[in-house]
């Protein structure tokens, strides 16, 4: 049992105003906010209002929710223990505003509901907007909210560019006819809805009195400017956050909104400053990469621990990885809580050779879910690809279908539908075909007739008709004559292998130990400190580690970085 620090119980205990929590990594955030969850229900007793904690992430509410759960047993029952919602922002949001009540804005009769983004009805001329260079699907238009007005832009080669408001607009009122939105557009309705609904922005700010915020510094501009709705209606709402962590610039996340908000008249300042997380060797390295003062709980053991820098060369990931795990089992690290994390998707993707780039076009997708059903163990992630790749292969399917399928619903029509996807995907002896089957000949030839066999089958029991040229769509180009997952690839498939993913995906975690692969640019944004959101990257992966964090450089770059990774606390690993 671990008791709250005097810095953690006066958040807890601060009355019932506008908190603004600035909070080191790994100071117990997620503590702090269910104890002052609790503390509030206890506070607001049997009054009616409810109170909703809110994060980015769907592992943060998992977490939330269980902690309140054993947390809220000790509540009186007239403390209305349940009236309190944990979600993600955007669930909140969704659930609470676009699902209920924005399909008047959008002038639709259905359900509003979220695309994926890989409809094929979104590639439609229609639905495409100009660009300097070629005209772009919707599913790449995006928002930020500046000054009260939306500004519409796209990003193409990491610039963005602005696009004409009035054709933004109408293609999105034309999309939203449809009932269709996307993760950025529901922001948008969200926003327009309350805006053109003031009874139900009241009625909200009514049943929402109290709003906890974690991870604020991941706020994007659409997000704060629902928030400064709910809060000009009444809504008191308290952020929680560290701004050195905000890696979301790129989706107009600029942590300002945090930062900033301590200075609005009625917002009570607090800041965490105790690390439970790393052990003193860590944090001091933390604290010289972003400039602060944080102090470590947890003291240093004898066993190997630390940051350290190290070398690789691009064709030998795998000795690095090796060396690694020769290091973490000095350092007694659990492989389950270690991982090799990178700043970009793609390494990640390779190192951990998850995709199969073989096969072209839909080809390529159930190839893809093939090798990650077989060598993954990702059942869901080969479902997502299959259901998107058959509904490309119906002729005009309906809008909304890849989300019938993917997402549950009590829709009697689309659970039949996702049944039959799912049983496609999981079994290799009657649906996608094995990876173990030689790509180009035996795997080829069962893909064919399955999926014809599958889409007989949608057509006779669901109406859904199959598009022509199935044979082109097909087609059996860039195959290689080997099986698309070696027997080897299978053998090493099992789950004691060590992770390998991307910083933002392990953002929030604890790890026993780390290894961050960095190209130069990385390494000298990491050494150059928190102010560009790249070095922001490199610190979420650094303070990540408990006990054991490597840095590894490309060997071109290693005698440029050596003397600032040293300076910043580095040691380097010889040999
Ligand atoms: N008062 C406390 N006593 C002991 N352990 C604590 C206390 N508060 C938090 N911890 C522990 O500190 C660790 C880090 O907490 P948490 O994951 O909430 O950090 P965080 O503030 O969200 O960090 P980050 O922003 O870096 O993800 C957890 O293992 C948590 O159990």
């Amino acid at each position: 049992m671990s008791y709250l620090t005097p810095e953690q119980q006066n958040v807890v205990d601060a009355p019932m105003v506008p908190l603004c929590v600035i909070a080191c990594a790994g100071s117990g955030k997620t503590k702090t906010a269910v104890h002052r969850l609790v503390r509030m229900r206890r506070n607001l007793g049997a009054s009616r209002g409810r109170v909703a904690l809110l994060s980015f992430s769907n592992v943060a509410v998992d977490t939330f929710r269980k902690a309140y759960a054993d947390l809220a047993n000790g509540l009186p029952s007239s403390a209305g223990q349940s009236r309190v919602d944990i979600d993600t922002l955007d669930g909140f949001i969704t659930t609470h505003i676009v699902r209920s009540h924005s399909h008047r804005s959008m002038k639709t009769e259905r359900a509003p509901f979220l695309v994926t983004g890989d409809e094929a009805f979104l590639e439609n001329a229609n639905f495409k907007f100009p660009t300097s260079s070629f005209p772009r699907s919707i599913k790449a238009l995006k928002l930020s909210v500046e000054n009260g007005k939306a500004v519409f832009f796209h990003e193409f080669n990491e610039q963005k560019e602005t696009v004409d408001a009035s054709i933004a607009r109408n293609l999105i009122a034309r999309l939203g006819r449809t009932g269709a939105y996307t993760h950025d557009l529901g922001r948008y309705w969200a926003y327009r809805t309350l805006k053109e609904q003031p009874k139900l922005l009241a009625a909200l700010a009514r049943r929402y009195p109290h709003l906890v915020i974690d991870e604020a510094q991941d706020i994007g501009s659409v997000h704060q400017a629902i928030l400064e709705l709910l809060i000009g209606a009444g809504s008191c709402v308290t952020l929680i956050g560290d701004p050195n962590q905000g890696i979301y610039e790129f989706a107009g996340a600029d942590g300002k909104f945090l930062t900033n908000y301590h200075q609005r008249e009625g917002v009570q300042l607090h800041s965490l400053e105790k690390n439970f997380r790393s052990l003193p060797g860590l944090v001091d390295v933390a604290n010289g990469l972003c400039n602060r003062r944080d102090k470590p709980e947890r003291l240093a053991p004898d066993t190997l621990h630390g940051a350290f820098f190290t070398s690789y060369k691009h064709d030998q990931y795998s000795q690095l990885i090796t060396r690694f795990q020769e290091a973490m089992s000095a350092a007694g690290a659990n492989i389950k809580r270690s991982a090799v994390l990178c700043r970009a998707k793609k390494l990640a993707g390779t190192l951990r050779g998850d995709e199969a780039s073989v096969g072209q076009g839909l080809v390529k997708a159930f190839a893809a879910a093939a090798v990650l059903r077989d060598r993954r163990k990702d059942f869901l992630g080969a479902f997502h690809r299959v259901a998107i790749a058959v509904v490309a292969l119906l002729d005009k399917a309906p809008p909304g279908l890849v989300h019938q399928i993917t997402q549950p619903s009590s829709d009697p029509i689309g659970r039949e539908l996702r049944k039959v996807i799912w049983a496609f995907t999981r079994d290799p002896a009657t649906g996608l075909p094995s990876s173990s089957l030689v790509a180009d000949t035996q795997w080829h030839t069962q893909l064919l007739a399955r999926v014809r066999a599958l889409l007989n089958g949608l057509e006779t029991r669901f109406n859904l008709k199959q598009g022509a040229n199935l044979g082109n769509k097909l087609a059996n180009k860039k195959l290689p004559n080997v099986p698309l997952a070696s027997t080897k690839d299978l053998e090493n498939s099992d789950a004691t292998n060590l992770r390998i993913d991307t910083v933002h995906k392990a953002k929030g975690e604890s790890l026993d130990a780390v290894l961050y692969i960095t190209t130069k640019q990385h390494a000298l944004a990491l050494l150059n400190g928190v102010r560009t959101e790249d070095g922001r990257i490199g610190y979420v992966a650094a303070t990540r580690a408990r006990d054991l964090l490597w840095v590894a450089v490309p060997h071109s770059a290693l005698k440029e970085l050596k003397p600032t990774l040293v300076a910043k606390g580095f040691k380097e690993i010889v040999g």
